[in-house]
């Protein structure tokens, strides 16, 4: 299985060949003056980083986007560059903080030339246009920011047919083949506006190109900072992420000095750890995202359980008798016609998602239960067993579902195990055999939820049961 995974790395979708510092040092461009390699903090880069990062950092420096005083500087990690600690630094304490005229949002793009061409698209569809032409430009005032910028992650956007077969059956390919049609609709939509302003775009776009902006901005583009939904900030955007940081509050927008005589908002980031020299500044990416999101967006997956996820889908059937009914009561209670349910290992099941199961599965003399005066009675009655048929076909219903799911994957929970414990898993491997590992792990924990329940169905009080006794017909009155 593992072959598949070690390819040449053509064979993957990695577009554009424009930054090869990873794989080469890379050369300045004619037209580029070469920066002299002998400033403060210049020297204080580890000699084995790559030439862009050198260049990179003497911008920054130049720029005023650090100082003397910053704690933080480039640095090679196993995760690629990251930020590195230059001296001790306190939990809470500020480590960097970008000017506003750095970030890269749709105010950026909206001032530049091809702002009125963008003003009516997505916002990412702007930003992914206007990285794609600044990469392209020997002018560009993101040039040395261009340049340090990855060729691709192991974001499962990137993975070959072959790769992907490693994760058939799960929900992280169905996921990926659905963002990637996205991509790719949206990319078809764009390459009219790129036609028809030729003069903006003098060169080709292809789809991979796009594909390379898109995994960027999913990969490094901040959200929630201020008002700005999405937007990537140079320099802040090298810190990688560590399962020891919990919490996620670390970036914030602060005014303050913004050079020797400027002032302006700045991007800052706290740091969550309290570091010691050498040590990387790490972050959290998010604690609720599920290992499937962080393969899809980052490229990588937590060996924690806790981030296992599987999303249940539910539905109530249009062709039900009682659609209209079970809708509304479904959407009084904040769920629609079809109802998402994300499901983590080692945590209870979404408290919805019991009741609606039973509305889902209320049918025949149980359906009385409709009539109920208001919804919200409805909706109280179905945190209850409602009566046994009901009780049993939700399991059924559960427990055919996971039976279908699991028949869907090609390896055992067994057999990923194993190929985990002999490690030396390429990392795309490694993430594939953790993702179908993970959610065969929920489905199982879903499936014996369910099978336990059907042991009990003799054991529960039906709806008709808690009934009586309210009117005091049986048992003792309530
Ligand atoms: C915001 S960038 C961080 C800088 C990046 N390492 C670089 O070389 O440019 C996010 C990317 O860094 C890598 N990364 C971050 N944290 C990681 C982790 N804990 N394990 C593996 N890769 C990580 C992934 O490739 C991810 O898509």
């Amino acid at each position: 299985m593992a072959s598949v995974f070690s390819l040449p790395s053509s064979s993957f979708l990695c577009p554009l060949k424009i930054t090869k510092f990873r794989t080469k040092i890379q050369t300045l461009h004619s037209s580029q003056k070469p920066f002299l390699i002998n400033s403060l903090q210049l020297t204080e880069l580890d000699p084995k980083i790559p030439q862009p990062v050198q260049i990179f950092w003497k911008w920054l420096c130049d720029e005023g986007i650090v100082s003397v005083k910053t704690p933080v500087m480039p640095g090679v990690v196993p995760e690629g560059l990251g930020l590195v600690a230059k001296r001790d630094i306190a939990k809470g304490e500020t480590v960097l903080g970008v000017p506003r005229r750095f970030w890269i949002n749709t105010d950026t793009v909206a001032g530049t030339e091809i702002g009125n061409v963008c003003a009516g698209l997505e916002p990412w569809i702007s930003l992914a246009l206007f990285l794609l032409r600044e990469k392209r430009r020997d002018d560009s005032k993101w040039k040395y920011y261009m340049d340090v910028l990855p060729e691709c992650t192991d974001s499962t956007i990137y993975w070959s047919e072959e790769e992907l077969s490693e994760i058939q059956g799960t929900q992280l390919l169905s996921t990926t083949l659905s963002v990637k049609d996205y991509v790719k609709n949206e990319f078809q939509k764009v390459e009219e506006v790129i036609r028809r302003n030729k003069q903006l775009f003098p060169f080709p776009i292809t789809l991979d190109d796009f594909f390379w902006a898109f995994g960027m901005l999913r990969s490094r583009a901040f959200s929630r900072v201020g008002n700005q939904n999405l937007m990537l900030v140079p320099f802040a955007d090298l810190a990688n992420h560590s399962a020891k940081v919990t919490t996620e509050d670390h970036f914030h927008e602060v005014g303050g000095p913004a050079g020797l005589f400027s002032w302006d908002l700045l991007f800052s980031f706290q740091s969550p750890l309290k570091l010691k020299a050498g040590d990387q500044f790490l972050v959290q990416y998010g604690l609720k995202k599920s290992n499937a999101d962080m393969a899809l967006g980052y490229g990588f997956i937590e060996p924690s359980s806790a981030r296992d996820a599987f999303t249940l889908t539910l539905e109530i059937s249009q062709s039900d008798d009682f659609y209209g009914d079970k809708l509304d009561i479904a959407e009084s209670n904040g769920l629609g016609e079809t109802a998402y349910f994300d499901i983590k290992l080692g945590q209870s099941l979404p408290p919805a998602l019991i009741p609606y199961l039973r509305l889902v599965a209320l049918s025949g003399i149980d359906a009385f239960l409709l009539e109920s005066i208001s919804r919200n009675a409805v909706w109280d009655h179905l945190k209850l067993p409602v009566s046994r048929t009901n009780e049993e076909l939700i399991c059924k219903i559960v427990r055919d579902a996971c039976k279908s799911a699991v028949s869907g994957y090609h390896t055992t929970i067994e057999e990923d195990e194993k190929l985990m414990e002999e490690g030396n898993l390429s990392s795309r491997l490694h993430i594939a055999v953790g993702i179908r590992a993970g959610e065969k792990k929920v489905l199982q924990q879903i499936d014996d939820i369910f099978r336990e329940r059907e042991l009990k169905l003799d054991e529960l009080e039906y709806y008709q049961e808690r009934r009586l006794k309210d009117l005091g017909l049986v048992g003792e009155p309530k």
